[in-house]
């Protein structure tokens, strides 16, 4: 097979001594990538204050290698199970595992991944699958451990059964699936510790050092963990287990807060022992595929940048759902809601990246100085523009189906949300006048994530007086279907083929599935990857998070202040008939209502 290398480089700052320091010294890192599996090939030299104009930014994880065969849907059932009967001989993995042995080279960098957390449902779920992932394909530098800190006592074998149980291969190139899951497991460890103790992140640190040989030793924290204990665990990595001599980062989980005074004081107390740069905000939906080919569908393709404004765009909606409810999750969600737990974040970020006008460059900073100015022209949100409900018990087909207030860890009398809808707008040039709905819920009748654009009637239509189509309904909506069945479809109007002159509404359809044979990756992948580069494009900066508060945190006030009651819908409906009003008051119609889908 021909082998074909490239190699890019990219300036990363190197806070020798502790989290805070700074330091004028910086490396490069240089990556060879190839088109054979193992295309990661990671060389750093040192190298004092280079200007970081002069590097080309990585791009990695895409895809270098060969294009692999469809399989079909038959084929992966058998798939399945021949992994899965792999997986059960790695579930048995014991201590005897053994360590790896890394050739020790002191010009070498090591990095050292750290899920603070590491018993909980989020890293069992998807940091450690999403590692793994990264493994499989070859993105991982060469000198990686993986840890698992949390105070639950485990052995590393315990680790590793946990962890085996939730990897899985690519469908699409399984080959040696379970060689390269006992070598991604041997790279894992487990230290158990409390939180708030020095002396047992010391103990970490010594383990990490001891994997580390001397060399130059990155490491990054996952904050895998309830937010009220965020700043002991990093005031604590901070003392006793940052990098000596590389860089040391941090990837927080939401929730940032609740509020602006409670997402101010928490960045306050972070950059007591972080800088800035080495906080990487995770919200996971900036990583999905979809969302991130949002501004590579608006800025490389001449016809839809010259329509994305108010004078050929009539509403934007943003659009959540789950068809499950808050099982497990009660006691987390209670304290904070829809609005926070989906609007202010995940759909929030979605409308940033959905209006910012062009930036200068494709470099972090230019990105996310473009989605500050969105969120900071954005108009008070009304309370009469927002609707909210709960979802109620419901029985179906003989199955019933709990209230929110059935979780044992909710209030019987909750108010919380379950449900929200809001209609938002940008008062700036672009997007004077145009509604932005949202609308976001769980245990509602299907789950999925979109973003529809609604575009303005074609003046002067010659086919009005027409023809088999309410001209005045079928106007073109673009659909960013960010889940499931990844998709981009154009619905247009088209003369139904015959002798005669009749219109229906089709659609221009990108289906992913169709076009791509490749699985897309898990939005942890991208963003663990992203974070071990220092990529900060897809993590939110602090002024992007306090702009995000300061719009929601006066109407999420009003709403408790006002003890405000929700709307209540049943389980597995389409939710309150409230969105319904709120949209027609802005004359738009949801797009979703599944009336004119889909053919
Ligand atoms: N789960 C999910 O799908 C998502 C989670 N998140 C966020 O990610 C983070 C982790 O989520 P998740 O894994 O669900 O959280 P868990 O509730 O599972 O907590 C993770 C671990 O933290 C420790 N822990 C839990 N509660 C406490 C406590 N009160 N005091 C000290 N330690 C505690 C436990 O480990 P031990 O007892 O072993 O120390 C637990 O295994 C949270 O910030 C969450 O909001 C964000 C998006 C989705
Ligand atoms: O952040 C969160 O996201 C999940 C939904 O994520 P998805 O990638 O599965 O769409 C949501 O269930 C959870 O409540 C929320 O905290």
């Amino acid at each position: 097979m021909t082998t074909l290398y490239s190699t890019q480089c990219r300036l990363h700052p190197s806070l020798p001594s502790s989290f805070s320091s700074s330091s004028s010294s910086s490396f490069i890192q240089c990556v060879t990538f190839s088109s054979s599996p193992k295309r990661f090939v990671a060389a750093e030299a040192s190298l004092k204050s280079q200007p970081a104009s002069h590097l080309t930014p990585l791009q990695t994880h895409q895809n270098h290698g060969a294009t692999a065969a469809t399989v079909a849907p038959v084929e992966n059932d058998t798939l399945i199970e021949g992994l899965e009967s792999k997986l059960s001989s790695v579930t048995s993995l014991e201590e005897s595992l053994g360590e790896v042995d890394f050739e020790k080279d002191e010009n070498e960098s090591t990095v050292s991944i750290t899920v603070v957390g590491a018993s909980g449902d989020l890293a069992k779920k998807k940091i450690f699958p999403a590692l793994f992932a990264l493994y499989y394909e070859g993105c991982l530098p060469k000198n990686f451990t993986i840890y698992g800190y949390a105070r639950s006592k485990m052995t590393n074998a315990e680790l590793r059964n946990m962890v085996s149980k939730t990897l899985t291969c690519r469908i699409d190139r399984s080959e040696n699936c379970s060689e390269k899951m006992d070598e991604f497991l041997k790279r894992c460890f487990y230290h158990s510790g409390q939180y708030d103790s020095p002396e047992n992140f010391a103990a970490l640190d010594k383990k990490l050092k001891e994997h580390e040989g001397g060399r130059i030793s990155n490491r990054l924290y996952y904050l895998s963990i309830p937010p009220n204990i965020f700043i002991d665990a990093v005031k604590c990595a901070s003392l006793s287990a940052s990098s000596g001599n590389g860089w040391t980062r941090v990837i927080v989980e939401k929730p940032f807060g609740r509020d602006s005074d409670s997402s101010a004081a928490l960045t306050r107390s972070l950059k007591q022992y972080l800088t800035e740069d080495q906080i990487f905000r995770i919200d996971h939906y900036l990583g999905k595929e979809l969302v991130e080919n949002l501004s590579v569908l608006r800025f490389s393709n001449l016809i839809f940048e010259p329509l994305w404004s108010r004078q050929y765009i009539r509403n934007v909606q943003l659009i959540f759902s789950e068809d499950f409810g808050t099982e497990g999750r009660g006691g987390y969600f209670d304290n904070y809601g829809i609005i926070r737990d989906i609007m202010q974040n995940h759909l929030l970020q979605i409308l940033a990246l959905f209006a910012m006008e062009t930036p200068v460059s494709l470099d972090a900073e230019d990105i996310r100085n473009e989605k500050v100015k969105v969120l900071r022209s954005m108009r008070p949100i009304q309370l009469e523009d927002v609707v909210v409900g709960q979802y109620k018990g419901h029985t179906r087909g003989g199955v019933t189906y709990p209230a929110y207030t059935d979780d044992k860890t909710v209030p019987k009398d909750s108010l919380t949300p379950t449900f929200a809808a809001a209609a938002l707008f940008i008062d700036n040039a672009r997007w004077d006048g145009v509604p932005f709905l949202m609308k976001a819920g769980k245990a509602l009748h299907n789950k999925g994530a979109e973003i529809r654009v609604q575009f303005r009637h074609v003046p002067g239509n010659l086919y009005n007086r027409n023809i088999g189509t309410d001209l005045d309904r079928a106007t073109n909506e673009l659909v960013i279907r960010v889940q499931p069945d990844e998709a981009i479809y154009l619905k247009i109007n088209n003369k139904v083929p015959g002798l005669g002159m009749r219109l229906d509404h089709s659609k221009l359809n990108l289906h992913y599935a169709a076009r791509y044979s490749t699985e897309i990756p898990d939005a942890y992948e991208r963003l663990l990857l992203d974070a071990i580069e220092g990529e900060r494009r897809l993590f939110i900066r602090s002024d992007e998070l306090d702009a995000a508060w300061s719009l929601f945190t006066p109407v999420l006030n009003e709403l408790e202040e006002k003890k405000i009651i929700p709307e209540y819908y049943p389980y597995g409906s389409r939710g309150p008939v409230g969105a319904h009003y709120l949209a027609a008051k802005y004359k738009v119609r949801w797009g979703d209502l599944g009336l004119d889908t889909e053919q």
